[in-house]
């Protein structure tokens, strides 16, 4: 039988992984292709659930399957390989946590009885162009953060460097300088807004031409389930009063620089549906949901060293 052959999705907070993973997905359906998709978010809920309608969609949620979770991954896997025997799947697509390290994924895929099974073809890492050089800022970030990114640029085997819209050719010159001196050689790097890229260049296989490093047992020179981000936080808030679009945009981006990531479903003033917000890169998008959808309203904060108390207001509807 043939084996499945798995992309995993890497890549900061926000940098734009589940923008190419659905992209992915579309390619593969309009080939009529079986695609499975693991879903790793840091929170209690996935916000985000509406876009993967109709899909084979496996949720990993509370922590990161590179860590705290990693047994989850390991089962799921186990899942998908009964399920393989019975009704082939053509492709796994995995998105980690926006904290994620992609070789403690990867490695995964080293185990004797995982091989029989999966292909790891490809690390795709995605990078935020408009906050990459911030992030590695000794300034602006936490030696956490800066380790973190860097081994993610580190054990991709392609990279895109994402949101290029959100910067200038000369910052954008300086990024791509930084992440060339960041990347294996070998390692294509494509410019790309909305990962809008050339999707035979993405499901390439490339770990196996690529020196990987990969180890197939679990005492490699770097950490292994030990949470790397342990001062990375979530705070969810449930049952969000209603509110005014402009007060929450207006909130949203005047919150501490610590809050680097934000998503969640509320009702706006006026309106009887409810509306899916994204806040990344001090930006704040609004996509309103069809009245069919009968989730609650909920709010999913993340950043460093969070806490529920600094979400009081909000909570109960005081700006
Ligand atoms: N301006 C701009 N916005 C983008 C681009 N790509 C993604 N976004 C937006 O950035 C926000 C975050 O994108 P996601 O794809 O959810 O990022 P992610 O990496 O999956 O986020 P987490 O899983 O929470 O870490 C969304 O509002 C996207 O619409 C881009 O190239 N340019």
């Amino acid at each position: 039988m043939r084996k499945i052959p798995v992309f995993i999705l890497n890549g900061f907070l926000g940098s734009g992984k589940t923008t190419v993973l659905l992209k992915m997905i579309e390619q593969y359906k309009s080939e009529n292709k079986k695609v499975a998709i693991i879903l790793n978010e840091l929170g209690a809920v996935n916000v985000e659930a509406h876009l993967f309608k109709d899909q084979q969609l496996t949720e990993l949620l509370n922590g990161c399957i590179c860590c705290t979770i990693q047994n989850d991954l390991h089962q799921t896997l186990k899942a998908l390989a009964v399920q393989h025997e019975k009704e082939p799947i053509e492709v796994l697509l995995i998105e980690g946590t926006g904290v994620a390290h992609p070789l403690e994924i990867a490695e995964v895929f080293t185990n004797g009885h995982m091989q029989q099974v999966f292909d790891l073809e490809s690390v795709i890492g995605v990078v935020d162009a408009s906050h990459f050089l911030e992030y590695l800022s000794i300034f602006d970030s936490t030696k956490e953060i800066r380790t973190l990114m860097k081994e993610q640029v580190l054990h991709s085997s392609i990279v895109l460097l994402n949101k290029i819209d959100c910067v200038n050719d000369q910052k954008l010159a300086k990024i791509n300088r930084k992440v060339d001196s960041l990347k294996k050689d070998e390692v294509p790097v494509l410019m790309t807004s909305y990962g809008d890229v050339d999707f035979e260049m993405l499901r390439k296989k490339r770990i196996g031409q690529i020196d990987f490093q990969l180890k197939n047992n679990h005492h490699g020179d770097h950490q292994h389930h030990e949470p790397h981000h342990g001062t990375i936080k979530t705070v969810k808030i449930e049952q969000v009063p209603v509110i005014d679009k402009r007060t929450l945009t207006n909130w949203l981006i005047n919150l501490p620089n610590d809050v680097i990531r934000a998503k969640g479903l509320v009702q706006l003033t006026g309106d009887s549906t409810l509306t899916h917000v994204q806040f990344a890169d001090k930006l704040v998008r609004y996509t309103k949901m069809g009245k069919n959808d009968e989730r609650q309203s909920i709010f999913v904060f993340i950043g460093k060293d969070l806490n529920e108390e600094m979400f009081q207001e909000f909570s109960q509807g005081i700006f």
